[in-house]
């Protein structure tokens, strides 16, 4: 397919004898291999295409590029062709390895300045080259930094690298979730206007103190959580105090490449002029210093795999999700840019919720900013990235774990807070409308919490506008979210009207919040008082199950079936002072009349039946001269103590039949003198008629 150098590389597997790996990528493996007609070692990179989301076009394209770059600090292909579902890349063999795991295997706590100093100006004149060329690397890092036998510095991973790193919609359409962002720069994280070769001259600078520390900053937290650092923190850099063993101008060099504005940032030409260079040394010193000592490039991938594969094994639910995954890939040194941003920013957005993360963000931040992570050896390191990253990951989970309760609270509020409010109390339903201050604040807030959460991600992005004001956009995101949370219970009635039961019943001020079925009640005083005044003005078209309206206070209302006790209240209980007899009503004496003189009646026939019979009696036992009728009604009075009442009411009747009958009497008079007086007018008036005029 494609041959780059003068000698012919063999375009066919089987020229190819593969022997160990030496290295693996996201989608590609690296293996030593020879070149069995050239009898030549050489790296194959196999790709695995199915694993490639690109066509094969748009790989071959990056393969070519690869082929054409000629310079001695770029890795450059021999040549590459299709076997199976495989694309084999031959380049040469960096016995090294990359610098990434030089580090692990040997410097845990990174290089020594002049070490560092000679890496990176090899890496910059390569940069120098390819910006040159229109090119950008985009993946600039430790683990793309190659060194051969004998010391030779060759940037890798470019080109075929692109297949990782779609750009615009490719990667936008990939839902691959792998790697760690650490050394992207903000303009790419953000993508609003592009980026160009300055996003190389960030990774360059982060390159820098991963080489000067042995990892990246933010190397052990998850991605989107990296993403957000980035973001919202200060750039990380070395510092003054704590980074003593650098030198100024290598401070200088990294706080000139880790500026958020690209166009603040040197080009790379510029760079390779810093007097922080004059410390690099020959590339033969890296070869004395560096690989000096250090076992067969296999041998230490296989190690580094191994110790991996322990602690895999021993953290197995820990690596499940997909922030686990980034972190173990950065572990075994592969790239990290085939990610989904849409997912980072989401993920990053919802966060960023969390103020308590905001404070911890920026601890963090100032950490970063010292340039001071943890310091160990590198199985502590693996362990202890693995160890903090189970605290990333714990903390992760937390912070998650809040979003849900947020998330959760938020489902949980009512879209109404009236409308919960009427389980509660008695709600008029024209106080649920929007004329309710209240109710506007709790829709309000409402939408707002949506909005809320929808626009965070805009905030995430419209950072991207901002340089160097790190500790002012986080404050400024972290006011957005906290007053959205501020918002959430004073915006709304919950908080007051739903959750405070306990203050509301204790508060005689505010007694119409009395909840409907509250633990105790008082029938007794104000409330009696109040139940009974307002009976008879019920008000007409109420609910009849919810009891009549026994007072209404704003939007709330009291009825009577609220503040009825379990078992019926009679009414006349508290006119009556206890006392259960019912009062009889007054009623006009005209009505009971008829009924009075029945019972008078009955009462005269049986006064006549007691008179016959004591009648007979006197003549049985020849005393009739004894007994006279007032003796006679002294014993009826003795024999009944009704006949007093009895007695008085036939006396009224018999008065009121007098009445009558002098009232009968009297008009009967009238309409006699009426006729009269009728009959000497008709006189009169004839008299006149015969008088003439
Ligand atoms: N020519 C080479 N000689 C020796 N080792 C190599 C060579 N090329 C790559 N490697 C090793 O293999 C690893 C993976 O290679 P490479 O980075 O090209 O794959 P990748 O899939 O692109 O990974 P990444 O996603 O990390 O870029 C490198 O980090 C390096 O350690």
């Amino acid at each position: 397919m494609e041959q780059a150098s003068e000698k012919k590389y063999p375009l066919t597997a089987k020229d190819y004898k593969l022997y160990e790996e030496v290295g693996e990528g996201v989608s590609a493996t690296v293996y030593r291999a020879l070149c069995v007609p050239l009898n030549e070692i050489v790296a194959i990179k196999v790709l695995d295409l199915e694993k490639c989301n690109n066509d094969l076009d748009g790989i071959r394209r990056e393969v070519q590029t690869m082929i054409l770059i000629d310079h001695p600090n770029v890795l450059r292909a021999h040549c590459s062709f299709t076997t199976g579902h495989n694309l084999w890349v031959v380049m040469p063999y960096m016995s090294g390895g990359s610098c990434l795991h030089i580090m692990k295997s040997a410097f845990p706590e990174g290089f020594e300045e002049p070490v560092i100093a000679t890496l990176l100006r090899e890496v910059l004149k390569a940069l120098v080259y390819l910006h040159a060329h229109g090119h950008i690397h985009r993946d600039v890092k430790a683990g793309n930094i190659l060194i051969d036998s004998n010391g030779a510095v060759k940037l890798a991973d470019f080109g075929v690298a692109a297949c990782m790193f779609d750009t615009g919609d490719r990667q936008r359409s990939r839902n691959t979730f792998v790697g760690t962002p650490c050394w992207m720069a903000p303009e790419v994280m953000q993508q609003l206007h592009g980026y160009d070769f300055k996003a190389d001259i960030w990774s360059f600078g982060i390159t820098a103190l991963e080489l000067a520390h042995g990892h990246a900053p933010f190397s052990k937290y998850p991605p989107m959580k990296v993403l957000l650092m980035t973001l919202q923190n200060a750039p990380p850099g070395l510092d003054y105090e704590r980074d003593k063993r650098f030198s100024k101008s290598f401070k200088d060099l990294v706080a000139a490449c880790l500026v958020k504005d690209p166009k603040k940032r040197p080009s790379s030409e510029k760079l390779l002029k810093h007097p922080f260079f004059k410390h690099a040394r020959s590339t033969d010193y890296l070869a004395r210093t560096i690989l000096d000592g250090l076992s067969p490039l296999g041998e230490r991938f296989r190690n580094l795999k191994d110790k991996e594969a322990d602690i895999l094994l021993q953290n197995k639910a820990l690596y499940e999700d997909k922030e686990q995954l980034s972190q173990q890939e950065y572990i075994r040194g592969i790239s990290a840019w085939n990610f989904n941003l849409e997912d980072l920013k989401n993920q990053a957005a919802l966060i960023q919720d969390d103020p308590v993360l905001s404070s911890e963000e920026s601890s963090v931040s100032e950490k970063h900013t010292d340039g001071h992570d943890d310091v160990v050896s590198p199985v502590d390191r693996v362990c202890s990235e693995r160890a903090n990253h189970s605290n990333a990951a714990s903390q992760l989970e937390e912070e998650l774990n809040n979003i849900d309760d947020l998330e959760n609270s938020l489902a949980a509020f009512p879209i109404k807070p009236l409308q919960a409010l009427k389980g509660c109390f008695d709600v008029c339903d024209d106080d649920m409308g929007a004329g309710s201050p209240n109710s506007r604040d709790s829709a309000h807030s409402d939408s707002e919490q949506q909005s809320q959460q929808q626009s965070l991600m805009g905030d995430v992005d419209r950072e991207s506008g901002r340089d160097d004001a790190g500790d002012s956009r986080q404050s400024s995101l972290s006011y957005s979210v906290t007053a959205a949370r501020k918002k959430f219970p004073s915006g709304s009635l919950l908080q007051d009207n739903v959750l405070s039961h306990k203050k509301l019943t204790g508060d005689g001020d505010r007694e119409y919040h009395q909840p409907k079925y509250p633990a105790e009640r008082n029938y007794s005083g104000p409330l009696q008082y109040r139940q009974k005044k307002d009976f008879s003005n019920s008000t007409a078209g109420e609910d009849p199950s919810e009891g009549a309206l026994i007072e209404r206070r704003g939007r709330f209302k009291v009825t009577s079936a609220d503040l009825s006790p379990k078992g019926p209240v009679n009414y006349f209980n508290s006119i009556a002072g206890g006392s259960t007899s019912p009062t009889i009503p007054s009623v006009s004496a005209a009505s009971i009349l008829p009924s009075l003189h029945c019972i008078l009646q009955q009462n005269a026939i049986q006064r006549e039946e007691l008179l016959k019979l004591m009648k007979f009696v006197e003549q049985a036992s020849g005393n009739a001269g004894e007994l006279t009728e007032a003796g006679i009604n002294d014993f009826v009075q003795q024999m009944s103590p009704s006949s007093v009442r009895e007695r008085e009411l036939q006396a009224q009747v018999i008065q009121m039949q007098q009445s009558i009958g002098s009232l009968v009497e009297e008009l009967q008079r009238l309409k006699t003198r009426n006729s009269q007086l009728e009959r000497k007018l008709n006189a009169m008036l004839k008299k006149d008629d015969r008088i003439p005029e």
